[in-house]
C-alpha cells in the first residue's frame, strides 16, 4: 500500500476533473491547497472534479469561483492527461477579467501566485501531474495563445 493522498478513490470509478490556465503578464496562476484537501500544501492550478451533467467548462466555471472567488471564462481545450491515480484531467486556457478581485476560500486554498512557467516547474511543491503538463508544453504538444516560447527569458522578467 502507497499513502498517495489520492488512494482513496474507488480504482473502479474514474473521476474526471477540470483544470483552468490562467495567464497574466506570462505568468500563470498558480494555488497552494489548502491543508482541509487531498494533497495538501501541493501547487497546482485552480480546478476539480467534475460533477454529474456537467461539462468541462461549467466545471471550470464552478470550481473557479468556488475556489478563488472571481468570473472565468474557458477559452480552449489545450491538454488532457490522466493521472497515475487514475483521474482523467482536461485542461482549459481561461481567462479572467484584467480587474478580477481574487478572493481565495481558505477551506481550499491556502494562498495563490502568479508564477512563471519556468519557476513553477521548478516548484519542489508541485503537484506531480502538473510536472507533466508542462513538460508537454515545453515540448509544444500543444500552445496556449499568445504565449509562445513560455520557458525562454523574457525582457520582462
Ligand atoms: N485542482 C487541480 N486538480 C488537479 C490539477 N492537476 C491534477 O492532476 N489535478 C487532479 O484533478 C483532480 C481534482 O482535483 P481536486 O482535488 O482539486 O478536486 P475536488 O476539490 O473537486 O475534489 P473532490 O472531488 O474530491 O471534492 C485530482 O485528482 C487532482 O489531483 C491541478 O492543476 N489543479
Amino acid at each position: 500500500m502507497t499513502s498517495h493522498p489520492y488512494n482513496r478513490q474507488t480504482p473502479s470509478v474514474r473521476r474526471k476533473a477540470a483544470v483552468a490556465v490562467i495567464v497574466r503578464q506570462r505568468r500563470l496562476l498558480v494555488i497552494r491547497r489548502s491543508q482541509n484537501v487531498p494533497a495538501p500544501g501541493k501547487l497546482c492550478f485552480p480546478g476539480g472534479g467534475i460533477q454529474p451533467n456537467e461539462s468541462e467548462q461549467e466545471a471550470v466555471v464552478r470550481e473557479i469561483a468556488e475556489e478563488i472567488g472571481v468570473s472565468c471564462f474557458p477559452q480552449q481545450k489545450i491538454w488532457h492527461s490522466q493521472t497515475s491515480w487514475g483521474t482523467d484531467v482536461a485542461w482549459w486556457a481561461a481567462e479572467i477579467a484584467e480587474d478580477a478581485q481574487i478572493e481565495i476560500n481558505l477551506d481550499e486554498v491556502a494562498e495563490y501566485f502568479w508564477l512563471r512557467p519556468a519557476e513553477l516547474h521548478a516548484h519542489v511543491d508541485l503537484l506531480p501531474s502538473n510536472h507533466e503538463f508542462l513538460s508537454a508544453w515545453k515540448a509544444q504538444t500543444f500552445t496556449i495563445a499568445d504565449f509562445s516560447d513560455p520557458f525562454a527569458r523574457h525582457a520582462d522578467d
